[in-house]
């Protein structure tokens, strides 16, 4: 049994949110953490999305983990590889996402790939490599203030010559108006200039479609999930696929409903305003200060959750703070410290309460997301019912469970404002 397409992708709520673009494309698809270290069962399967935490961590742990999920999945006769990283593009000036695409290039004896973050629903859009957050450019979108990868440039094709010694080039919006064929005209004579990398335009799904056409048969393509949604349709033209499948039906949720909140996002501060204007007994905050003092907060934190869990209560537990709290905190600890002791303070709790009951577990922040499965030890994610763009339910199994544990991972800027609450409706 081969794969059509095998995924990498730079964090776990990314990867969660290709899975579920390709799902809806209709693809097979199976998420799994980290490379799986024994056989799994793909029969049926056409997708399989390893999900990394290479966003954020050293140049050359990304590349040795990106080298390792990328042989794995050709070991699965994957057709066409894919790179999936953030559409807002989250990267410093040392990586990740320029050196591990030369990385993979380089392992796949391929000349040339496209870059291609746009999630139009989502409100990323690309125009003259300038990436735009709904109406505002990147580094006017919040994205300046990301406690890991504030993103300060919007010119991609800046952006991404800081982290790779090639040239990059661009396909912009009026060469896609020309269609498919005018597309690959134009990659190709990039390629014959050496740009190995090119930044692509795409203002709607179809500039996606677009791209889609013009990209099919390269053997690495890279991006956000946009262009997952539009892939599908083109393995099918080169009868790749199949058949169409319904979106995965999952069984039954069970089990105490938990929000756990590591996201400084935008998006996610509305969330947690609206749930606490809902519920104002219903969250507590964790504060990195405050933690790195001792166990108190953490264990005021547990009790808290298992009080209003024991009465059916909705619980949110959140370390999200607005700019000025995430700065001071880093100021006194660090970058890498503060998000540490948030991210290990909010996993404990998810595997706590998990043994205590939690079936239904909502987590926002994609390193908050990778930090919590990884202590749960899950390794594979079946995806479910979408509840908004880019973050659908999930499940996985678990062995301190008899059901599935219901899980979305909820990237930091996705979600509508009453996300926190209506996430649980999806689910009943
Ligand atoms: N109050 C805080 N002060 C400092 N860092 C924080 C705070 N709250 C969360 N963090 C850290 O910020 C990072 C947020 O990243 P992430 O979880 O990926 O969210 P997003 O998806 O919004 O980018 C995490 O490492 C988290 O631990
Ligand atoms: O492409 C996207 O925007 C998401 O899939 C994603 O990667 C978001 O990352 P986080 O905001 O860090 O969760």
């Amino acid at each position: 049994m081969t794969i059509v397409l095998g995924a990498i992708a730079d964090d776990f709520t990314g990867a969660t949110d290709l899975a579920n673009n390709l799902v809806r494309g209709g693809m097979r698809c199976l998420q799994v953490i980290g490379v799986p270290q024994q056989e799994i069962d793909l029969t049926d399967i056409d997708a399989v999305v390893v999900a990394l935490k290479s966003r954020s961590c050293p140049v050359g742990e990304a590349v040795a983990d990106s080298l390792a999920a990328l042989e794995w999945l050709r070991q699965q006769g994957a057709r066409q590889l894919f790179f999936k990283y953030c559409s807002t593009f989250d990267s410093t000036d040392q990586g990740n996402i320029g050196p591990v695409t030369d990385a993979l290039l380089e392992a796949l004896g391929a000349h040339q790939t496209v870059m291609v973050p746009a999630f139009p629903i989502n409100g990323r859009t690309v125009y003259q490599g300038h990436l735009f957050v709904g109406d505002r450019l990147l580094n006017d979108s919040g994205m300046q203030h990301h406690p890991l990868t504030p993103m300060k440039d919007a010119d991609l094709v800046r952006v991404l010559s800081r982290q790779t010694p090639h040239p990059v080039g661009l396909a912009n919006r009026a060469i896609l108006a020309k269609g498919s064929e005018a597309t690959s005209a134009h990659l190709l004579s990039l390629a014959e200039h050496g740009m190995r990398h090119v930044i692509c335009d795409s203002l709607d799904e179809q500039d996606l479609d677009v791209l889609a056409d013009a990209t099919v048969l390269m053997p690495l393509v890279t991006g956000g999930s946009g262009l997952g949604q539009a892939l599908p349709a083109q393995y099918r033209a080169q009868g790749w696929l199949e058949r169409i499948t319904e979106p995965g039906r999952l069984s039954p949720a069970s089990g105490g409903a938990l929000v756990l909140s590591g996201s400084c996002s935008r998006a996610t501060l509305a969330q947690v305003a609206d749930f606490l204007a809902k519920y104002p007994d219903g969250g507590f905050a964790l504060d990195p200060l405050s933690l790195s003092e001792g166990d108190k907060q953490w264990e005021q934190a547990l009790a808290f959750a298992l009080e209003r869990l024991s009465s059916n209560a909705p619980v949110l537990i959140y370390a999200s703070a607005d700019p000025e709290r995430v700065k001071a905190a880093q100021a006194e600890l660090g970058v890498e410290r503060a998000g540490h002791l948030v991210e290990e303070a909010l996993s404990q709790l998810a595997v706590t309460l998990v043994n205590e009951g939690v079936g239904r577990l909502l987590v926002a922040g994609g390193e908050t997301s990778g930090a919590v499965v990884s202590a749960l030890g899950i390794t594979t994610l079946r995806i479910g019912e979408q509840i908004d763009p880019g973050v659908p339910w999930t499940q996985a199994p678990l062995a301190v469970r008899e059901a599935p544990l219901s899980l979305a991972l909820k990237s930091g800027n996705f979600g509508g404002v009453d996300f926190f609450t209506r996430a649980f409706e999806v689910l009943a």
